[in-house]
């Protein structure tokens, strides 16, 4: 036991103030920047900092990370219990449940679901989708980061309950995307702030205004709740009223109904738990990845044209790629990892927390402690990726042109809680690239108020825990191809 003995330091990190620590140092805004300069300014990949006795360690290396959170996964696991997230109703969140049983049960159906070998099944879905993606896009190509939205939300809801969405208007994808908004804007560090000070739970509601954050708390509870059971409920109406209608859902009803699964009474709290959270942890992600994809092939024409010779020479004009001919288009996987490590979609990780005590390269790492692998500056490391601004998917290719399966995607997350979801992620979005990059030609276009051409520079992406870009413009041109699908649609 570390505490009775004289304990190893911590990690090097920014010198704290009596009491309060290091809390008026720790950025509000975009954290993951600050932590880059903090890790050249006290020159140590391992960070150290306290915020009122809350101890955070960020960490700025890959090789860290993989050692803590994958090699050492029973110890780095957990999730803090934000009690202001939990008010909003985020109970049954896969991503943010305590390592337990809970969560191994939630882990156990999202294997049988999103496991490798299980996404084939789930391709000739995410053909249909893809197609409907193109179709929206030759109608209406200036509405394109709305189509990127509705096509992620579509097909996992297909996917999971079998509905049919209507579009972006469809309640259910509104009630969502309200919900999941509310919780990435929760999840702010200066959100945050009230679960650092738990006492402020009991001291608060005297204070005038409460009424309005309870009310407030009282809508978020009403829309995660909404989000989880009302499609839930569909797929059960469906069963009693014997329509036909497939989903991930409704199998696993008619597994529980065969043999009980073993959870006992619990089932339909972890089932309607993990469905959600597919929703939750798919939509938004999957769509943030298309609009940055947009934007990388507007401002970097010749990744563009290189894609696309591939896509003339492997499988010629006159059809889409399949998945069948992913093999074949490398490049193209490549520009799919490119675009989550030159935007990583949580530059800043999801915190971990320590169950026990530990010691690290000589470091003390405390029990409970926050574990921050910090994707961004992962990303901007210079050794692995020379000019890490650039946008060059070549960097995911051996010199004779082979996808390089060293290199991880820092995006994913690392070890026993990294994303349930990658392979069908990485599967349905590679088929909308390739299936875009055949049909269309994207350039930049001119910003209807500044009236200069889009660069990288001029989109500024949002500061939340996921950030995505703010709306921007491009000139999206169908071909020869796209008009003779999709021109009598
Ligand atoms: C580009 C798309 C996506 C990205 C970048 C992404 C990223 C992440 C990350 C960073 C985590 C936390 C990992 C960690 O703590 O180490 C996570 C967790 C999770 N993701 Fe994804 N995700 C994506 C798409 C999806 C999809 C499509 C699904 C399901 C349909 C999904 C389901 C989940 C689930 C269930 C978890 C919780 C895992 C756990 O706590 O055990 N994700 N994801």
């Amino acid at each position: 036991n570390f505490r009775k003995q004289k304990r190893p330091p911590f990690p090097p990190g920014p010198k704290p103030w009596p009491i309060i620590g290091n809390s008026l140092q720790l950025p509000l805004r975009k954290p993951w920047l600050a932590f880059t300069e903090w890790g050249k300014k006290y020159n140590s990949q391992i960070l150290y900092a306290n915020a009122l006795g809350q101890h955070l360690v960020i960490l700025t290396d890959v090789e860290d990370a993989i050692e803590l959170l994958e090699k050492r996964s029973s110890n780095y696991s957990d999730r803090l219990q934000s009690q202001f997230v939990l008010r909003m109703g985020w109970t049954w969140n896969t991503a943010l449940l305590p390592y337990g049983e809970l969560w191994r049960q939630h882990r156990r159906i999202a294997q049988e679901w999103y496991r490798k070998q299980a996404v084939a099944r789930h391709l000739p879905l995410m053909d249909a989708h893809s197609k409907n993606f193109l179709r929206t896009l030759f109608a209406t190509p200036d509405h394109f980061i709305e189509h990127c939205e509705v096509f992620a939300s579509a097909f996992i809801m297909d996917l999971v309950y079998g509905y049919k969405l209507k579009g972006h208007a469809d309640p259910i994808h509104s009630t969502a995307q309200r919900a999941i908004a509310e919780l990435t804007q929760a999840m702010q560090p200066g959100a945050l702030a009230l679960d650092t000070f738990p006492v402020l739970f009991k001291i608060l509601p005297w204070l005038p205004g409460w009424n309005k954050f309870e009310k407030w708390l009282a809508g978020c509870r009403e829309l995660t709740s909404r989000m989880r059971d009302y499609p839930f409920a569909l797929v059960e109406e469906d069963i009693r009223q014997g329509v036909e209608n497939p989903s991930l859902v409704r199998d696993m009803l008619e597994k529980f109904e065969a043999n009980n699964f073993g959870f006992e009474d619990n089932n339909h709290n972890v089932l309607s738990g993990i469905a959600a959270t597919s929703f939750a942890g798919g939509v938004e992600t999957s769509s943030v990845t298309l609009e940055t994809f947009f934007l990388a092939l507007a401002t970097h024409p010749e990744v563009q044209k290189k894609a696309q010779a591939e896509i003339l020479r492997v499988i010629g004009d006159d059809r889409l790629p399949t998945s069948e001919d992913r093999p074949s288009l490398p490049y193209i996987d490549a520009i799919f990892s490119e675009t989550l490590r030159w935007q990583p979609l949580f530059p800043g990780g999801i915190p971990r927390t320590t169950v026990r005590d530990d010691v690290y390269k000589g470091y003390f790492i405390p029990r409970g402690a926050i574990v921050l692998p910090n994707v961004w500056s992962m990303t901007r490391n210079e050794a692995v990726y020379p000019e890490p601004e650039v946008f060059r998917p070549e960097r995911y290719l051996t010199p004779d042109g082979r996808l390089d399966d060293g290199l991880p995607i820092l995006s994913f997350g690392f070890g026993r809680r990294a994303c349930a979801g990658k392979h069908l992620a990485r599967e349905s979005i590679w088929l909308v690239m390739a299936r875009l990059l055949a049909t269309f030609s994207i350039s930049q276009a001119r910003d209807a108020v500044t009236g200069r051409e889009i660069t990288p520079e001029t989109v500024e992406y949002t500061t939340a825990l996921a950030p995505h870009p703010k709306p921007f413009k491009c000139r999206i041109e169908p071909n020869g191809l796209a008009t003779r699908l999709f021109n009598d649609a």
